[in-house]
């Protein structure tokens, strides 16, 4: 076993293996969720020298938000099956280590109770058919104080989620609720993925929110053009984390044709396999302006709620520091795709 994958080994076990399957699995084969890490250990560095990179800066501008790190947390559903005290610890370690977390439509928390934590905070958003209770979900997001909406456009139907299935894992356990889904009504509505949803829904959004719009789930490169095409403020390269398309290409391996498509219009973010300072700094050389990272905060948070998550992050970002100072560079900006080869 690789050392990134320790984390995930220790979360195993201390979690319900049936609650640890549905946050570490993925769609059918999962040949997309091991490919998404298989293609960053595909590829080497070919370090510059005598560069006199200095102290690293790392710091990012994204919709919203100016980071120490270009480090953002990947919104995943259901904190409260990691740890008892879910989203509030996940939002209290990126407050400690000044991140950002994408909280997502499915969290077990209410979005209020996550912006008390300090953090600062973007909102993952499956645009319903009911538009009138969308509006309403991203009125909450946008008073609570949320800086951005993330648009998650790869799931116009559910992926297969084959260990959820051996496990007949598909109600949350009592007392789990998507406090997110409740309507002004105080009714709970179940999570409606809409395969009609097209690009029309993003001028919607724009009608109903003065917030920045990413679209998140970006693979081809003549949707990356559409999405500037229609005003997002950001695209995220994501797979799902595998969670979609069994067989869909690791981002990695989809980011170089998408940066170009987008032509530094808008920022460019990349999820899914991300495990290390080297892997933010491939992913950031061949173009990316941030990283995502999802499961790897799950396991901070299972084996240490808050201090957890807040290691995971400060740890990401003190490794590619470490990794640019020996690459010869000194901001994110240096790093080209000329210092990536796949040997
Ligand atoms: C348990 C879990 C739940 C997720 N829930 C959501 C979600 O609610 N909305 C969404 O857009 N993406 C969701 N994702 C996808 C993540 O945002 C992200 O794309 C993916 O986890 C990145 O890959 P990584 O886990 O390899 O870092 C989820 C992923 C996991 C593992
Ligand atoms: C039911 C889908 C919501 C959570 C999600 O996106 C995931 O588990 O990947």
């Amino acid at each position: 076993m690789t050392p990134s994958r320790e984390p995930e080994r220790r979360a195993r076990d201390v979690l319900d293996p049936v609650h640890f399957d549905a946050l570490a699995g993925g769609a059918g084969s999962e040949r997309t969720l091991t490919g998404n890490e298989d293609a960053f250990v595909r590829r080497r560095l070919r370090p510059r020298v005598l560069r006199g990179p200095g102290t690293p800066d790392l710091s990012t501008h994204l919709p919203g938000a100016r980071l120490a790190a270009p480090v953002v947390v990947a919104p995943t559903a259901f904190h409260r099956l990691a740890h008892r005290a879910g989203e509030v610890a996940t939002g209290e370690g990126v407050a400690a280590a000044h991140g950002l977390l994408t909280v997502s439509m499915m969290a077990t928390t209410a979005v209020e109770d996550i912006a008390e934590t300090g953090a600062a905070l973007w909102f993952q958003l499956y645009v319903q058919p009911d538009r009138a209770f969308t509006a309403d979900v991203v009125a909450r997001a946008e008073a609570a104080g949320c800086r951005a909406i993330v648009l998650t456009v790869d799931s116009p139907v559910r992926g297969r989620h084959v260990r959820d299935e051996r496990h007949r894992f598909t109600d949350l356990p009592a007392g789990l609720v998507c406090e997110n889904m409740r309507g002004r009504d105080g009714r709970l509505r179940d999570l409606v993925v809409d395969p009609d949803l097209g690009w029309d829904a993003v001028a919607w959004l724009r009608g109903t929110t003065s917030l920045p719009v990413l679209v998140k789930g970006v693979l081809h490169p003549a949707d990356a053009r559409l999405a500037v095409e229609h005003g997002v403020d950001g695209v995220v390269v994501s797979n799902h984390g595998g969670r979609q398309l069994d067989g869909a290409l690791a981002t990695l391996d989809a980011l170089p044709a998408v940066v170009d498509a987008v032509a530094g219009r808008v920022p460019v973010l990349l999820d899914g396999g991300v495990r290390s300072g080297v892997d933010a700094l491939v992913a950031l050389a061949l173009g990316a302006d941030a990283v995502m990272v999802g499961r790897p905060v799950l396991w901070g948070l299972a084996l240490s709620g808050a201090d957890g998550v807040r290691a995971v992050l400060d740890d990401l970002a003190d490794a590619l520091a470490h990794a640019m100072a020996l690459a010869g560079a000194h901001r994110p900006a240096d790093l080209t795709p000329d210092l990536v080869v796949v040997p």
